[in-house]
């Protein structure tokens, strides 16, 4: 288990990270996402606890052990960072191999150990090829598999996949994360990206301007988030109030049922949370109209993998929401609201 306490980071006057606490790996947890917005400290509070930042304040501690006076290559961590940093001019089976010289591992255990990490990283037939031929996902799972080789106790990836293109970065995030828990490594993973932290985090930690704001797993930071910055920060494009009494309320855009406790409550809207319904002309809504539904104008639609998704002004405002039927821009549309899709925001 990772412990940071009121820990503190600057670069010259610079001060990035200030009193910050974090623990890590608590609840069988395997990988834990850090999750921010770009320039807001995540990649100094991973260098800090790989040893590669020196601390102005504070301690870190893995497993009871303080990390204070420990150097960098002996925290026993493996760190992959976005460019993955291979040894150019080596073969794959070299720079896999390379922890475990450095540790004096016989060269019959660095054999067997870099089959099995070739394996690990599906990459079986590459131990001979040149680093330098690999494509960007290959060079990556290189990469994981030579961090993962001389067993670390703690794995670090700082946004490993942000140089691979949107495909392969799904794929491999899922990847990674069945890599990392087959080997039952206990992993930190950086990102900026939130789908990306849920396809590859059970734990989910969000950082903002050197603060840890949220610590969840993925579906309660989705449902809950902690206030309104988290919430627009994971995808929420509306922000509206509504007063709850018996497990619903009236809002502006109409009624929604919810298991929340009667009072006021900010509900955080993401395009899913509302679904348009066709309009007649009269402004009727057609097929499943609830009373108290909000009418409006399409302003924009936008055909995606999952889905259309919609731009809609209301007399309330704009919100976006999902059709399945097809719409263009100019037709009205009744909005209903997808309970289960609302954040509750603060709760
Ligand atoms: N070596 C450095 N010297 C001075 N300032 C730095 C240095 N490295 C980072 N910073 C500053 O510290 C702040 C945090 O940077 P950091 O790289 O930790 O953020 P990040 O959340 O990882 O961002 P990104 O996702 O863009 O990498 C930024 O304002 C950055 O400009």
């Amino acid at each position: 288990m990772l412990q940071i306490e009121d820990v503190g980071v600057r670069y010259g006057s610079t001060v990035v990270l200030d009193g910050l606490s974090w623990t890590v790996g608590t609840s069988g947890s395997v990988v834990t996402a850090l999750l921010g917005p770009s320039g807001c400290g995540k990649s100094t509070l991973i260098r800090a606890v790989a040893g590669l930042e020196p601390l102005s304040h504070g301690q870190i501690r893995f497993d009871g052990d303080d990390l204070s006076e420990l150097p960098a290559h002996r925290r026993d961590f493996g760190v992959v960072f976005q460019d993955g940093q291979l040894f150019p001019g080596r073969t794959v089976a070299s720079n896999i191999a390379y922890g475990l010289r450095m540790r004096r591992w016989s060269r019959a255990a660095i054999r067997t150990r870099v089959a099995e990490m070739l394996d690990l990283v599906r990459l079986p037939d590459l131990a001979g090829r040149g680093v330098d031929e690999l494509s960007g996902g290959q060079a990556q799972r290189v990469a994981l598999a030579r961090a993962l080789a001389p067993r670390p106790r703690l794995l670090l990836l700082d946004e490993p996949l942000a140089a691979l293109d949107r495909l392969l970065r799904d794929q491999l995030a899922i990847e990674i994360a069945e890599i990392v828990r087959d080997a039952a490594t206990p992993t930190i993973v950086v990102t900026h990206d939130h789908n990306e932290a849920a396809l590859m985090a059970d734990t989910i930690s969000v950082m903002r301007e050197g603060e840890l704001v949220q610590t969840d797993v993925p579906e309660h930071l989705w449902s809950s988030p902690v206030d309104e910055w988290t919430a627009r920060f994971l995808g929420v494009t509306t922000v509206i109030g509504a007063e709850f009494a018996d497990g619903s309320a009236q809002t502006p855009i109409g009624p929604v049922g919810l298991p929340v406790p009667d009072g006021p409550r900010l509900l955080g809207l993401r395009p899913e949370s509302m679904r348009a319904v066709r309009a007649g002309t009269d402004g009727d809504v057609v097929g499943d109209h609830i009373e108290g539904d909000v009418v409006g104008v399409v302003t924009a639609v936008a055909d995606l993998p999952a889905g259309r998704r919609l731009r809609v002004v209301t007399d309330v405002g704009e919100v976006d929401a999902v059709a399945s039927e097809r719409v263009v821009v100019g037709d009205r549309v009744g909005l209903l609201m997808v309970g289960e899709r609302v954040a509750v925001i603060g709760s």
